[in-house]
């Protein structure tokens, strides 16, 4: 099953500058890890804000759900989850 997420994120004003970069490096690393198990295709940047669209492979919206409340940011994401289905005029 193929999902569309948006995660918008809000980081804390007044959060500590290390704590903020201890956060980042793990968060980059879950990712990654996720990323590596195939379950997290695409992760791309928008352009000019703090956000990024996301395509996640998976067998089920519950484990969709856990690999997304696995990453160290996710309080402070706001995400939008879209379900994909194939569409008819697509070459793959
Ligand atoms: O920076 C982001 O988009 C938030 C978060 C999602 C994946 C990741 O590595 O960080």
């Amino acid at each position: 099953m193929l999902f569309l997420a948006q995660m918008d994120v809000t980081i804390p004003h007044g959060i500590d500058p290390d704590e903020l970069a201890k956060l980042k490096e793990a968060e980059k690393q879950r990712a990654q890890e996720i990323q590596r198990s195939g379950k997290w295709p695409h992760l791309w940047r928008v352009a000019g804000r703090y956000a990024n669209v996301s395509v996640f492979d998976v067998d089920s919206v519950d484990e969709l759900h856990e690999l997304l409340s696995s990453l160290p940011m996710f309080p402070f994401l706001d995400v939008t989850v879209t379900p994909l289905s194939r569409h008819p005029s697509a070459l793959a």
